[in-house]
């Protein structure tokens, strides 16, 4: 049974999923914080929220069982992604089901500061007929600035070229020809739209690069008379600086959906004329509050019940094909991560994935997480594929990657060199059939071995009679041996040479001492993997 926590009001549409979803229940609790907060995220296996909950590393704290925090909107600021990533939750949002609603709330507060309405209103309703006072300024012939060309800053420009304005856009990923495709020109700057514009429109998150987007300095630019609207985030512009135009002149008006600190119930410029503010109100219709519920509602349940990863912002995405064509090779990646911990032994600051054949095409992030989770699963709690590439990091381990798409003996394959303190070790592994994990790689030797259960490794110098010294070993004490494959260093004998038994039960200290103190052997090494069919809880 998967727990779904409410964190925040959601449409009703999205609650009517989860009633009917089999395998989950769920319970919704707005407005907690604190311990409150800390206690419930422990209690559910995935939540979803809006903007009114924060998620900090201290609500995250002692957590082991949140697996999936899904944003019902676009921004995720208000989750510590890195406090999420590092327990391995996945964040994911629902990028589109209220970018048409947020475009027009943006431009009704630009209409609504060109003819006064808010304030027009408040007049007439305490009693005065005041025309004259509320003459307003047509848009049409007028040009709009836009800074973030994403998807809410083009449905803004397609309503603004509508009403016949002009539209200047900035965005670092903005090309001429797709400015032109737009109908909208391109600047290279924002510095470089300020002296051209009536009005200004920021669709961007809250960056260092867009903190004070507006500021002192920027007022001193600006054709004077700019009207500055901001449905995207607080603290894009400057309060004080907004404040300061306001009383100068250099600004028109300012409209604001958005604050730094929310909620926002006392600012400088409330109460000003020329201001018109909403408590964030730029997502909250109907049509796109039922969208981000049922959206984020699906993503969490499809991630909880298949581990399909969509709309992630802190791990790669993971499609039902892509899951699919994967799974195998995520689950020859996992083992292969936990027999390199256990045959490297420690020390480890250098992983070299090289991926080849068809898995080379593929987007093998997360298969390269999958291996990082089984390298990492011994010595950090709670490795999996979201944190475990962020925690390698963190141990100062790096990390790389190299594919070709030419097949070597199986179609696909994956090798991996883990290098530190001194030891190189190289595991290989492959798919065979319907996801049957296998070695076919232990340092310089080929082979071919079960990639599960119990395992005993022998390095030895290849001679005769030493696999039979090692099975009259294991006879003696009643131990089964599943499985053996051998590898030996060239085609000739007398070199070195490394056998692999899959073991059934476990092997006692004096068997191993007796396969130690056989003269060829030169290392022996138990390994304990999952057995056959187990598959980590992220796979399972
Ligand atoms: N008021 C509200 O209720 C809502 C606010 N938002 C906010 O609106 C913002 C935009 O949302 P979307 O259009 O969906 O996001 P998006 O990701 O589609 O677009 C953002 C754009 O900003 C651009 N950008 C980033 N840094 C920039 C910079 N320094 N200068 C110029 N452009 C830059 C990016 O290249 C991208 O094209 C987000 O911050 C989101 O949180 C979104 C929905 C509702
Ligand atoms: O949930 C909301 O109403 C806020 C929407 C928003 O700001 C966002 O999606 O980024």
């Amino acid at each position: 049974m998967h727990r779904i926590l409410v964190l925040d009001n959601i449409a009703q549409e999205g609650l009517v999923i989860l009633d009917a979803s089999p395998n989950v229940e769920y319970e919704v609790r707005t407005g907690l914080s604190g311990e409150d907060l800390r206690t419930a995220l422990n209690e559910f296996d995935g939540a979803i929220l809006r903007s009114g909950v924060k998620i900090t590393p201290e609500s995250l704290e002692g957590n082991t069982r949140m697996r999936a925090l899904v944003r019902a909107g676009v921004g995720t600021d208000n989750i510590d992604k890195p406090a999420a990533t590092r327990r391995g939750i996945v964040v994911m949002n629902t990028p589109a089901g209220n970018t048409v609603s947020t475009a027009e709330h943006a431009f009704a507060l630009l209409l609504a500061l060109s003819r006064n309405i808010p304030a027009a209103n408040q007049s007439l309703v305490e009693g005065r007929w005041d025309r004259k006072k509320y003459m307003g300024t047509q848009v049409a012939g007028k040009t709009l600035g836009i800074v973030g060309m994403g998807r809410i800053g083009r449905e803004v420009a397609s309503r603004a070229i509508a009403f016949d304005m002009k539209v200047i856009a900035f965005d670092p990923f903005l090309t001429d020809e797709q400015a032109s495709a737009i109908g909208v020109k391109r600047v290279a700057t924002v510095d470089e739209m300020l002296p051209q514009i009536d009005y200004l429109t920021v669709h961007t998150p809250l960056t260092p690069e867009t903190k004070g987007l507006i500021s002192h300095a920027q007022l001193d630019k600006v054709k004077p008379g700019l009207r500055v609207i901001n449905a995207a985030r607080g603290g894009i512009y400057d309060v004080d600086a907004l404040v300061e135009g306001l009383k100068s002149g250099r600004l028109g008006g300012v409209a604001l959906d958005v604050f730094e600190n929310e909620p926002c119930t006392d600012s400088p410029l409330f109460g000003m004329p020329n201001v018109v503010c909403t408590p964030h109100l730029g997502a909250s219709t109907e049509e796109a509050q039922t969208q981000v519920a049922v959206e984020g509602i699906h993503l969490l349940i499809n991630y909880l019940q298949t581990g399909e990863i969509r709309h992630s912002v802190n791990v790669a995405s993971l499609d039902p094909k892509t899951l699919d064509e994967l799974r195998g090779f995520l689950n020859v990646a996992h083992r292969l991560g936990l027999l390199a911990c256990q045959w490297h032994g420690g020390g480890i600051d250098q992983v070299s994935i090289t991926y080849r054949g068809e898995v080379a095409g593929k987007d093998t992030r997360v298969v390269n997480n999958a291996f990082c989770a089984g390298l990492l699963e011994r010595i950090v709690d709670d490795a999996n594929i979201v944190n475990s590439e962020m925690l390698l990091r963190e141990r100062g381990i790096e990390l790389s990657e190299e594919k070709h798409r030419d097949k070597g003996a199986f179609a696909s394959s994956i090798t991996v060199k883990v290098s530190g303190g001194g030891r190189s070790i190289i595991v290989g592994g492959a798919v065979l059939g319907q996801n049957m994990p296998r070695l076919i790689m232990l340092d310089e030797y080929r082979l071919e071995s079960f990639l599960d259960g119990k395992l005993l490794i022998f390095a030895h110098k290849d001679v005769p009679g030493i696999i039979g010294r090692v099975g009259t070993v294991f006879g003696t004490h009643g131990i089964n041996i599943a499985q053996m494959a051998v590898g030996r260093e060239g085609d000739a004998p007398g070199g070195s040479a490394i056998g692999v038994l899959n073991i059934d039960g476990d092997v006692p200290a004096d068997a191993l001492a007796e396969v130690e103190g056989i003269d060829a052997v030169t290392q022996v090494k138990i390994i304990d993997l999952p057995k056959a069919g187990e598959l980590p809880s992220w796979l399972s």
